[in-house]
C-alpha cells in the first residue's frame, strides 16, 4: 500500500486565498470518494497540537508567509500514505504554492492529472475572507494578513499555475458564480478524465 499511492489520481486544487477551494473540495468529495488533503489544514493541525514545531509554523502563517517547502510536502506525502488503502483518489487542495513546490511534488510523489483552478477577482476575496473571518477563528483571516496572503498569491502562486497549463491539464474556473454553478464546471472537467 506504501507504492499504491503512485498509482491514484491526483488532482490538485489551487486559487486564490478565499477563491473557494475549501468548499468546492467538500463537495467534489461527497461525489467522488476523493480523499482531501487541504495543506493549510494539515498545518493548522499541528498548530493545534501545540508542539514546538507547532510553535513555528504558527508564526509563519500568523504573517501570511509561506512554511518551508520540506515540511508541508512531507506532510501531505504522510497523510497519501497513510490513506492509500481506502483512497480512490487524491484532492489536493492549496498545494504546490510556488513552482518549486510543484517541481518537488512531481519528483516526490507524481504527476497531477488535472488542476482545478478557481478564479475570482482579489476584491471578491478579501470580501469573501472578511467575512469567514468573523466565525472561522483563524489567525490569520485578518485584513493585513490577508493582503500579504494576496500579494503572495499573485506572486508565488500564479506562475504554478501556468506552469501546469503548459502540460494542458489546467482547467480554469469563474469563481464569482454561485457555488452550484461553480460546481457544475468542475464535475464537467473531472468526468472529462479517464
Ligand atoms: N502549501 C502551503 C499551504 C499553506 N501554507 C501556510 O498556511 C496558510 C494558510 O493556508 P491555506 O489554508 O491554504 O489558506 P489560503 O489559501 O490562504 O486560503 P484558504 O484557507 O482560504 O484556502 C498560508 O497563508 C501559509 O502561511 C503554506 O505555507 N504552504
Ligand atoms: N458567492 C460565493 N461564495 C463562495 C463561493 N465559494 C466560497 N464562497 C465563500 O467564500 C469563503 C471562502 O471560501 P473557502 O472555500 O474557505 O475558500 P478557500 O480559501 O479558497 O478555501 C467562504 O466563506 C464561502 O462561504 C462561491 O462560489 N460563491
Ligand atoms: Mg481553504
Amino acid at each position: 500500500n506504501y507504492l499504491k499511492i503512485w498509482n491514484l489520481r491526483v488532482v490538485l486544487m489551487s486559487g486564490g486565498p478565499g477563491s473557494g477551494k475549501g468548499t468546492q473540495c467538500e463537495k467534489i468529495v461527497a461525489k467522488y470518494g476523493y480523499t482531501h488533503l487541504s495543506s493549510g489544514d494539515l498545518l493548522r493541525a499541528e498548530v493545534a497540537s501545540g508542539s514546538e514545531r507547532g510553535k513555528q509554523l504558527q508564526a509563519i502563517m500568523q504573517k501570511g508567509e509561506l512554511v518551508p517547502l520540506d515540511t508541508v510536502l512531507d506532510m501531505i506525502k504522510d497523510a497519501m500514505i497513510a490513506k492509500a488503502d481506502v483512497s480512490k483518489g487524491y484532492l489536493i487542495d492549496g498545494y504546490p504554492r510556488e513552482v518549486k513546490q510543484g517541481e518537488e511534488f512531481e519528483k516526490k510523489i507524481g504527476a497531477p492529472a488535472l488542476l482545478l483552478y478557481v478564479d475570482a477577482k482579489a476584491e471578491t476575496m478579501v470580501q469573501r475572507l472578511m467575512k469567514r473571518g468573523e466565525t472561522s477563528g483563524r489567525a490569520d483571516d485578518n485584513e493585513e494578513t490577508i493582503k500579504k496572503r494576496l500579494d503572495l498569491y499573485y506572486k508565488a502562486t500564479e506562475p504554478v499555475i501556468a506552469y501546469y497549463e503548459k502540460r494542458g491539464i489546467v482547467r480554469k474556473i469563474n469563481s464569482e458564480l454561485p457555488v452550484d454553478e461553480v460546481f457544475a464546471i468542475v464535475v464537467k472537467a473531472i468526468d472529462e478524465l479517464k
